[in-house]
Parts: C-alpha cells; structure tokens; sequence
C-alpha cells in the first residue's frame, strides 16, 4: 500500500510555506523550516530570501536573493498552491521585506507567522539595522502571530525586557503595533534558572508554557523550529494556543535529544518529537 500524506476531514492536503533563508549546514533556515513541517504531517514550500554558506561553527557567507526573485517564487507559489500558513524567517532587508508583504497582503494569507531573525548566534547580521522600519510597519501588522526572542522584542519595541512584566508590556506594545497575537520565547532569559519559560499574548490573555532548561550548547535553529512548528500547528487548523503549545513541546523534545554534529553548536534533533509520539503509540498498544 502507498504512504499516504496527513488529510483534512474535506479531503485537502495541508500546506505551510516558509520564506526565510537557507542554511547550508542544515540546522536553521528553510531546512529547519521544511524538517519540521514534514514531521507534523504538513506539506513544506518555500521562497529563499538569501543562500548562506554556515555550518554549526557560524556564518562564512550570505547571498541574498533580490527582491524580485523572492517576489516571483511568492507568486508562483500562491497563484498554484494556497498555503494554509506561511512564516517568514530571514529576510535581509526593507526591499525583500516590502516585497514579501504586498505578496501576503495581495494573496491574503492570514496565518502568517512572523519569526523576526535579526542576528545569528555568532553575530552575524541576518537583517540589516535599517529594515526595522520596514518590519515594523509593513509586515508586523499582517502577522497573526510574531515570535520574537528577547532581545528581538527588545528591538521591535525599544524596551528593556528584564522581568516577565517587562515581557508582558512588550507584547503588549507589538498587539497595539498591529501584530495578532504575540509570542515571546524564553531561551535568552536567564532569570528563570532551571527552566526556560515562553510567553503567549493571545486575545487579551496571557498564556506561559515552562520546560526543564536543558544544559546544551545545541541549541542551532531553535527559534526557527518553534515558529516552523507553530506554522505547521495553524496550517493544520489549530487556534493559536494550541499551535504554541504544539511548538514548544516538538522544541522541547528537539532539544533534549539534540544531535551531536559538527564542533560548534549542533541543530536540534527534529525526528524527537515524532519518535517520542510513536513510541508512545506503540506502548499503548501494548496493553
Ligand atoms: N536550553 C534550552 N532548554 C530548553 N528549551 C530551550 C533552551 N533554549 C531555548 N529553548 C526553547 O527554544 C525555543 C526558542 O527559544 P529562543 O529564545 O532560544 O529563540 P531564538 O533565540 O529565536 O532561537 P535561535 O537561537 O535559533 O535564534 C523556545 O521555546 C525556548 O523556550
Ligand atoms: C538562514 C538562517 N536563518 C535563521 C538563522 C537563525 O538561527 C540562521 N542561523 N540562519
């Protein structure tokens, strides 16, 4: 018998689409992006917005796309395929940004997940300092969820975020900025020790989702994960509580059974979170 791909009640196969960057080394970008879609069961596209030449140690290289040609994979992507929720990872700079949010806005995608890469782990630059603007105001306003890391928010809104109050009042700010729901991911935050603690703002309500910190260094590719995960959760028709949640339990297990490659900081593991759901499945049917 054929494999068979995850199928809607109505019979439709789901889709994600991600836009972000591609990571040669394997571990973030459109690879993590795709991984992680095709764990959970959702049909992965994508529009490269730069080739980067990376490995765990770091960044050697990036070659951004031009504006135009993320513009014309946007377009024959939508005029054919429909996705069911589209992320955006690594987008260089204002004109790709400009040109990703006329395609969103024109095709009306609504799921739209906004991960606003700005530095790479070792520095790097993955969005230059004058597409803030850009961000800002033309793509944070069609985003249904933003999932910025600590220092992300920070720049977004220009606040210091040293308490989860801080956290609470900066997702507040990027609602009243025109982002629908906002998440803000916990990695970064030391101050709560043992444990890394993501924040959702959604519908006026704050939602928090706690996990063992786990004392790793592979940790290459986490934010993309958690948002391509949340993606794939919106893609399959999940609210945005139950997208967060799904993303943080296949970031969890990614990380706690991390990959050992490379000699710098090694990808997340993305087969954990299936493997750990098969094993369940099976000592089920063992009793
Ligand atoms: N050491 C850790 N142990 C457990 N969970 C972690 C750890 N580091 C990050 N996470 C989780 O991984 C997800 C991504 O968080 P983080 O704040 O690190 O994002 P990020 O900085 O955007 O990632 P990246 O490093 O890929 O840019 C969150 O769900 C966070 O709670
Ligand atoms: C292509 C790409 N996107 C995002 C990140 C951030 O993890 C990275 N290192 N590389």
């Amino acid at each position: 018998m054929k494999a068979q791909a995850p199928k809607r009640d109505d019979g439709t196969v789901r889709k994600a689409l991600t836009i972000a960057g591609s990571d040669s080394g394997g571990g973030a970008g459109i690879q993590a992006d795709l991984k992680t879609f095709q764990e959970l069961g959702v049909y992965g596209m994508s529009a490269v917005t730069a080739v980067t030449a990376q490995n765990t140690l770091g960044v050697r290289a990036v070659y951004p796309m031009t504006a135009d040609a993320v513009a014309v994979q946007l377009g024959a992507v939508g005029d054919d395929l429909a996705p069911d929720a589209v992320k955006t990872g690594m987008l260089v700079g204002a004109p790709i940004i400009d040109a990703v949010a006329d395609q969103v806005a024109s095709f009306g995608w609504r799921n739209l997940v906004i991960d606003p890469v700005m530095i790479a782990k070792g520095g790097s630059e993955l969005l230059r300092q004058d597409a803030l603007r850009s961000l800002k105001e033309r793509l944070l306003p069609l985003a249904r969820v933003i999932t910025p890391n600590i220092p992300e928010a920070e720049t977004l809104t220009g606040m210091k975020i040293a308490t989860m109050a801080d956290r609470e009042k900066a997702a507040r700010l990027l609602v009243a900025m025109g982002a629908g729901s906002v998440a803000i991911k916990g990695g970064h935050d030391e101050s709560t020790g043992d444990v890394t603690v993501d924040l959702l703002y959604d519908d006026g309500r704050f939602r928090y989702w706690e996990s063992p910190r786990v004392d790793t260094r592979h940790t290459h590719g986490t934010g993309c994960t958690y948002s391509a995960a949340l993606a794939a959760g919106l893609a399959a028709g999940l609210n945005v509580p139950e997208a967060a949640e799904l993303a943080k339990s296949f970031i969890r297990a990614a990380i706690e059974d991390s990959l050992d490659i490379g000699s710098g900081h090694g990808p997340t593991n993305h087969w954990a979170y299936g493997r750990r759901a098969r094993r369940l499945d099976h000592s089920k049917s063992l009793h």
